[in-house]
């Protein structure tokens, strides 16, 4: 079977500058993967390229096995691009019915498909409006809608709750959640706890190039050391240079005083998580959490 998404030495330049150097990855079905990395660092040139708006200079992107843009993928790649545009004129459902149409929908399957995927993300009620008519965050999920119809097969968000107030941003990760288990999601966000949360593999751009593409929460085989993260209830700096003293414990980092990124070798001490829990009672010191492994945001930028 062909990988889901496939990319070859691409490269996408605009003059001089390298939005895209030279990546090649490979992807399969499955749950969301993430797709981070910080400002100009190539994520929705990718999501271009991939979604068939914009071409690559050079290198090859494969969907499904079929080349970007060519017909055959159409209806079965949905796209949220970061700044969706629609048509002031058209009212939601018009909109909705017609981009369906494009699609190859007959005009009655087309209005229902539009309703289908208004409902899903519970924008029933503004079917008849216009989109000026509407709130950021109410566009944002016609534009999420949009990119669900057809049922496709992929579909790349790209940071589809940037600017979305809490509740309705909660509301997209349940539609994702629930969703994932036919479509593959490709999601780009600067909020790494959302993805950390939402997604199972991580593909991580900078300056145009892949600088890691790993499982979250896996060790990766360069890496010795196992972790444990521990949120304190209140900032206590005193309780490290007692952790520091348990068995195999080589490194720990204390986080803006209240979280706790212990490095230790599990196979020297496989109980440090009990050990801890004990150390942790003795000396009074409550705590949130203890997870086994680190952030997201600690496997990406933690040396
Ligand atoms: N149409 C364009 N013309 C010229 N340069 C462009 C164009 N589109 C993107 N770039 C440049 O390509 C690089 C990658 O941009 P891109 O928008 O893909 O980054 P990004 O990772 O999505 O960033 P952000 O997190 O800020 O959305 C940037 O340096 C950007 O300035």
């Amino acid at each position: 079977m062909s990988a889901l998404i496939e990319c070859q030495n691409l490269t996408k330049a605009y003059g001089n500058k390298k939005a895209l150097n030279n990546i090649s990855f490979e992807i399969q079905s499955g749950q969301p993967i993430a797709l981070v990395g910080p400002n100009g660092a190539g994520k929705s040139t990718l999501f271009g390229i991939l979604a068939g708006y914009i071409p690559a200079t050079s290198g090859e992107a494969k969907i499904l096995g079929h080349n970007v843009g060519s017909p055959e993928l159409i209806g079965r790649i949905g796209a949220l691009p970061q700044d969706a545009l629609f048509n002031p004129n058209l009212t939601i459902q018009q909109q909705l019915s017609f981009l369906a149409r494009l699609q190859g929908f007959g005009r009655s399957k087309a209005f229902k498909e539009a309703a289908r995927v208004l409902e899903l993300m519970q924008l029933a009620d503004t079917a008849k409006e216009k989109i000026t008519a509407l709130s950021h965050g109410m566009k944002k999920r016609v534009a999420i809608a949009q990119a669900l119809m057809g049922e496709p097969e992929l579909v790349l968000l790209d940071e589809p709750t940037a600017g979305l107030d809490p509740e309705n941003a909660r509301n997209i990760r349940q539609q994702v959640m629930a969703l994932s288990d036919e479509t593959t999601f490709v999601i780009s966000s600067h909020n790494l706890e959302e993805l950390e949360r939402l997604c199972e593999q991580v593909l991580y751009l900078d300056q145009g190039e892949l600088k890691a593409q790993h499982i979250i929460g896996q060790q990766t085989e360069q890496q010795t050391l196992s972790y444990l993260t521990v949120r304190l209830v209140v900032k206590n700096t005193a309780i490290v240079s007692n952790i520091k003293q348990l068995t195999a414990v080589s490194q720990i980092e204390l986080k803006q005083g209240d979280e706790l990124v212990i490095g230790y070798n599990s196979s020297e001490n496989p109980i440090l998580d009990q050990q801890l829990l004990q150390l942790l009672a003795q000396h009074k010191v409550p705590y949130r959490q203890i997870t086994h492994g680190q952030s997201l945001e600690d496997q990406l930028f933690m040396k």
